[in-house]
């Protein structure tokens, strides 16, 4: 049996992106629905969505001007004196078969509306004269007519069948006007991953959204708010995920574990924040060894290296829980193999550290990955750019550390500024931050004007 303070110190770490690596493997992407439109901003295609018709649909004229009927000899002709023509339709967007345009004549179009037939170019308004005489309006062609001109063809801009949206792209305003001028009122979308946020920690105060007013009058000495649990389900919402806020829990680990699994039978995947160190109670650090399929519980980064990840079994605790905790020595790496669907029969819970900068990188990180994942939205990494220090940041680190930091120009250079407050501790740069630096371990300095690693942060698409 392995002791409670065994279970805390017995650490499997895995670099960053293997840690990655681990947790994608894990989130299959969830079942489908149907989503009307108006509905679909920011969901994951789970199709690819075809074209009902080509567009354009019709003959479009591109200009408000004269549809005109004439021979390319007519058109262009060599200094000779250009043809005057007879107006004898006047086709607005929207008209329905307008009647073909017989030689010599021109009719009166508007931007967006279907051509006559035997029309054989568009002039614009702006390159014609107009006179009436007797009741009929007429035109003179101060210019030059080039067959086709401004007549936009059937499937220019697409053929029908073809696909304009990739199933796992994330809709943005655009797509959705895409899919509606395609044809299609719905799109069949990755349904949102439901994401269970517990808090652990004694010393934690709920912050009750419906009190109103201010929060810290009645508050007791050595408590802090729930900043995490708030920050974290903002951050779920914006990045495609549905929040539920569990609240907060005390520090034991059989009622956390009882409360993880109950809260894991509701959801898709459960972040824990705080208890994840090696503390007394840091019950986190033993709920991962020893109740859950073990993925890993120390990343080598800072800040937020005690961050864990376990597959926890869904019925009553499973024996791979019990596997990992006999082979597990200090410093071991136990993993389990693959599971082969672990949305039915276990649930992924990750646990990110308490300390709110922390805790921040390790959403960026992980959680939002994951979130990713289970929407079918394509894994990218968090693509990695470059961009040159501004300051140097003497502190080296035996490990990568993923700075919070701001990205600025100068003269047409990106510069990744390091935040005043980027502390693991420490929340107060954290909606300033525009990327992470990740400045390379070894424990040496970095110096300004270093070409450093970054990742910017915020939504994927
Ligand atoms: N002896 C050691 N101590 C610590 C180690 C270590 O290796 N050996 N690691 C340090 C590192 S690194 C980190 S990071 C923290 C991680 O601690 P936990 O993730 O276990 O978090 P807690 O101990 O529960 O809390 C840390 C800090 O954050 C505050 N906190 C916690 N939850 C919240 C919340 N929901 N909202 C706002 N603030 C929260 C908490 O009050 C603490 O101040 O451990 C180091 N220690
Ligand atoms: O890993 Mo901790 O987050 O550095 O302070």
């Amino acid at each position: 049996m392995i002791t409670r303070r065994k279970a805390r110190r017995v650490r499997s770490g895995v670099s960053v992106a293997e840690a990655q690596q681990r947790l994608i493997e894990t989130c299959l992407p969830l079942g489908t629905e149907y989503v009307a439109f108006v509905e679909a901003a920011d969901r994951v295609a789970a199709e690819d969505v075809m074209a009902m018709f080509p567009m354009p649909r019709f003959e479009r004229s591109g200009v408000d001007g004269y549809a005109v009927n004439l021979s390319v000899e007519e058109g262009i002709t060599a200094g000779k004196t250009r043809p005057c023509l007879v107006v004898t339709e006047d086709i607005s967007a929207g008209s329905n078969f307008p009647r073909p345009l017989d030689p010599g004549t021109a009719a009166r179009i508007m931007t967006g509306a279907e051509v006559p037939e035997r029309a054989t170019s568009i002039v614009m308004l702006e390159e014609t004269d107009e006179y009436t005489k007797g009741n009929r309006l007429y035109i003179q062609l101060k210019h030059d007519v080039i067959p086709g001109r401004h007549i936009a063809r059937i499937g220019e801009e697409w053929e029908r069948g073809e696909v304009l949206i990739p199933q796992g792209r994330r809709l943005g305003g655009s797509d959705i006007g895409l899919l509606v001028a395609a044809g299609h009122r719905r799109i069949r979308v990755y349904r949102k991953p439901r994401v269970g946020i517990i808090s652990i920690g004694n010393e934690l105060l709920h912050p009750r959204p419906d009190a109103g007013g201010k929060m810290d009058e009645a508050m007791p000495a050595g408590m802090i708010h729930n900043s995490n649990g708030a920050m974290l389900a903002a951050l779920v919402r914006q990045y495609g995920g549905i929040p539920y806020d569990y609240g907060i829990i005390e520090d034991d680990a059989y009622k956390a574990r009882d409360f993880i699994r109950s809260v894991a039978l509701k959801t898709d995947l459960v972040i824990t924040t705080g208890a994840v160190s090696v503390g007394e109670r840091d019950v986190m650090a033993e709920v991962f060894v020893r109740d859950t399929c073990l993925l890993f519980n120390k990343v080598f980064m800072r800040p937020g290296s005690p961050t864990s990840a376990g597959l926890l079994p869904l019925t009553a605790p499973g024996d791979c829980g019990d596997k990992h905790i006999e082979s597990g020595e200090e410093g071991e790496e136990h993993r389990p193999g693959l599971l082969l669907n672990p949305h039915s029969t276990h649930r992924l819970v990750l646990g990110l550290s308490g300390n709110p900068g922390a805790c921040f990188v390790g959403f960026e990180l992980f959680a939002s990955l994951c979130i990713g994942a289970l929407q079918g939205a394509p894994f990218t990494k968090k693509d990695a750019l470059h961009a040159f220090l501004s300051e140097p940041v003497l502190k080296g680190s035996p490990h990568p550390r993923y700075l919070q930091g701001k990205l600025r120009g100068d003269a047409g250079m990106l510069l990744a500024e390091p935040l005043p407050h980027a502390r693991s501790s420490m929340m107060r740069s954290v909606p300033e931050a525009t990327c992470l630096i990740v400045l390379p371990g070894g424990g040496k300095p970095a110096l300004k004007g270093a070409l450093v690693e970054i990742i910017p942060l915020g939504g994927f698409r």
